[in-house]
């Protein structure tokens, strides 16, 4: 899933910041006992409201991140209005107000506003581990994943494979066609890569027209499938332009099996060695290199 972090809490800055003028607006008709606008008493005014609007069509990545407690900023966001509901039909009929609807206000108000700065620090960490180019995770989120995904894999008896994925030439992509034509066609490269990913296997961008992917297999010979896969896939996915030929990009792959032994240094030493050796063999490939205990450099050619 490609999120744009940065417009997502710009757009949340925004509805909080609404949020917070309309709760002045309200305390002020109540002060100042005049009507308060419609969209207060509203009793959809939650679904209506720009914080409404926003966490409605959010929903989605909220409860990825949180079920709970997306459930539970949703509820507090309605109780805030209903509280407020409450608070200025009482005033609106000339009666006090209870202290108890000003705590309900209050405790409303409280749960939210804790509720939402804790998404915001979420969505934060989360934008500054994501590459804003192509949406992917950067190499600090591998560093964090790679421990847990070899346990995932000696769980599950499964061969963890680690692949380096380097565009070909992409200089002169940049050359030819301009910086953000390239800028483009890391995007489109990196979707195509994605899409032919299964879901549970992490793509990360890892350098400038690097990435890495990790890999859970049954074999050695899967493993090479998907690299297979990954070639042809980008081979195949032509990047249309305006106004010339669409654009052909290919990569080279340097894939290895990582042992139990192996820290995510030296699984990417050896990736990079086979990639290395790709480019020299004439790029648009894959190679393989096991850990040394095993043959040195079998080559497959892509
Ligand atoms: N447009 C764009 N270019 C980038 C980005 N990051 C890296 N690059 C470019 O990628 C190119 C990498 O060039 P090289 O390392 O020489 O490699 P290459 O031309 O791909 O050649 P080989 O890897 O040997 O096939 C450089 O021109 C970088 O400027 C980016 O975010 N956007």
């Amino acid at each position: 899933m490609h999120l744009e972090y940065e417009p997502m809490i710009r757009a949340l800055d925004e509805a909080l910041n609404a949020h917070l003028a309309w709760g002045r607006q309200v305390l002020r008709s109540a002060l100042t006992h005049t009507v308060p606008g419609a969209d207060v008493l509203d009793p959809a005014a939650h679904e209506v409201c720009q914080l409404g609007l926003w966490l409605r069509s959010h929903a989605g990545m909220l409860q990825g991140i949180n079920a709970h407690k997306a459930k539970a900023l949703e509820a507090a966001h309605h109780r805030m209005h209903d509280a407020i509901r409450a608070i200025m039909e009482q005033a609106q009929t000339g009666q006090a107000v209870s202290a108890a609807q000003v705590d309900a206000f209050e405790q409303a108000q409280d749960e939210l506003m804790r509720l939402l700065t804790a998404l915001k620090g979420r969505l934060v960490t989360e934008a500054i581990r994501h590459d804003p180019l192509t949406g992917l995770p950067l190499r600090h989120g591998l560093e964090h994943d790679f421990s847990d995904f070899q346990k995932a894999c000696r769980r599950n008896q499964a061969f963890f494979y680690l692949a380096m994925i380097d565009a070909d030439h992409f200089k002169a992509v940049n050359d030819r066609l301009g910086h953000q034509v390239g800028d483009q066609a890391l995007r489109h490269l990196a979707r195509t890569l994605r899409k032919n990913m299964r879901g549970n296997e992490p793509i990360y961008r890892f350098g400038g027209e690097e990435f890495v992917v990790l890999l859970q297999t049954h074999s050695a010979e899967d493993a090479q499938h998907a690299a297979q896969r990954l070639l042809e896939a980008v081979r195949t996915a032509l990047m249309p332009l305006s106004q010339q030929e669409p654009l052909a990009l290919s990569v080279t792959i340097g894939l290895t099996q990582v042992q139990d032994e192996d820290d995510l240094s030296s699984a990417l030493q050896r990736a990079d060695q086979a990639m290395y050796a790709g480019k020299q063999a004439g790029r648009n490939r894959f190679m393989l290199l096991d850990a040394p205990a095993q043959p040195p450099l079998a080559q497959r050619a892509g």
